[in-house]
């Protein structure tokens, strides 16, 4: 494993120069991966593993659009495409990707097949950090690892096919068999992360439930609306708004921050710009660090993953989750988003 340094700090990571994917396939040629759901990261991590000539099946309920999805990328039912419990079975690695709540519902059957040497796979630290509140307990004669991609399930499938690599988080809770490290690590390359970064199920799932509610998905949102709001109530079109507020942040100025850094991004700016960025980013921090405080606080307490459960876990969730989807792209900023985007010349 390489030590890097990561301004000034010294961490673990495992490069795919020292773990190469032979050496993955060489781990894992007498497993059965048995991915249990098919949702988001479900495919991108099945997919991969596929084309990488790991032996892996697709566990998923029949009669669902999942099950149909599965068929359509090439998961042939009875071959390679089972019922979930009939995967549970075969796996000798079960890949846990049902939603975190859905995990909770299905843990009894997934603790019967867990045979003794299984391994136990997770994309999250969710179920095992917060057990108090989902139930899951794994028995102590089991591998149980996680490899968390840190991105969306559908970028780790298109950085695949781009012979790119999203990074992921990989942290080892239980070694029952001597080899869940050799076996995280091969499932880690498995699935197309690019590099693998050591940490524990509850640093993981601490900073990934801060992050996605923060500046990933949460936070952006609310400050888009914030200055959106402020220039259309000064009188801007929709069109200046979502460009001054959107479209330029992703399209032009977020990339050459992911290229080269933030520094970079500003040294391509105006003297203009620069001036006024560097008199008013402590100001945005200031402001919102107690809101980030206040949301860590809550990650911490537990309050977030209840949160989850209790509003996942309803019957009509995915109807409730769609109505503020819907709410979201009927707003003004995402409707004229939709016409940007649609006069980006590549989109023409
Ligand atoms: N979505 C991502 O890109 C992403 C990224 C990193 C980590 N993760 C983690 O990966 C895991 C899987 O997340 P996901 O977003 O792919 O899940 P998801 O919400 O897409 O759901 C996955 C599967 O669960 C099934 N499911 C949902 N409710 C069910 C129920 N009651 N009974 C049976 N099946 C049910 C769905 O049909 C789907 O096939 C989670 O631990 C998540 O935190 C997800
Ligand atoms: C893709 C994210 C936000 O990184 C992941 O954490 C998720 O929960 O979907
Ligand atoms: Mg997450
Ligand atoms: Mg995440």
């Amino acid at each position: 494993m390489a030590k890097l340094n990561f301004g000034g700090v010294e961490e673990n990571v495992v490069t795919r120069e020292e773990f190469p994917l032979e050496k993955a396939q060489e781990v894992l040629k007498n497993e059965v991966v048995a991915v249990i759901g098919y949702g988001v990261q479900g495919p991108g991590q099945a997919l991969n593993q596929k084309d990488n000539g790991i032996n892996v099946i697709v566990g998923q309920r029949k009669n669902s659009k999942s099950w149909d999805k599965a068929v359509a990328d090439g998961f042939v039912p009875g071959e390679t495409l089972f019922e979930i419990e009939e995967a549970l079975e075969k796996g000798t690695v079960i890949c846990y990707l049902l939603s975190d709540a859905a995990q909770i519902e299905y843990w009894p059957k997934v603790k019967q097949h867990l045979t003794p040497g299984k391994a136990l796979y997770f994309s999250h630290g969710f179920g095992i950090t917060f057990s108090e509140r989902t139930g899951i307990v794994p028995p102590a004669d089991v591998d149980v690892f996680l490899v968390a991609p840190k991105g969306s399930g559908t970028s780790l499938r298109r950085m695949f096919l781009q012979d790119r690599g999203l990074n992921s988080s990989f942290a080892v809770y239980q070694d029952a068999t001597g080899k869940a490290r050799e076996r995280v690590t091969a499932l880690g390359i498995a699935i197309g992360s690019g590099y693998l970064f050591e940490t524990d199920f509850k640093k993981e799932v601490y900073s990934d439930l801060a992050g996605e509610r923060g500046t990933l998905m949460g936070a952006v949102q609310g400050i888009f609306a914030a200055q959106y709001d402020v220039l259309r109530k000064n009188g801007h079109s929709p069109s200046e708004a979502f460009n001054e507020t959107v479209e330029e942040l992703t399209q032009s100025l977020m990339p050459l921050v992911a290229e080269n850094g933030m520094d970079w991004m500003y040294a391509n700016c105006s003297t203009t710009a620069q001036r006024g960025a560097l008199d008013w980013w402590k100001r945005f921090r200031d402001a919102t660090s107690p809101l980030f405080e206040e949301l860590y606080d809550n990650v911490a307490k537990g309050n977030e993953a209840q949160r989850s459960i209790d509003s996942n876990s309803k019957p009509d969730y995915r109807e409730k989750l769609e109505a503020e989807l819907t709410e979201l792209r009927e707003s003004e900023m995402w409707k004229a988003g939709k016409t940007v985007r649609s006069l980006r010349p590549e989109n023409n």
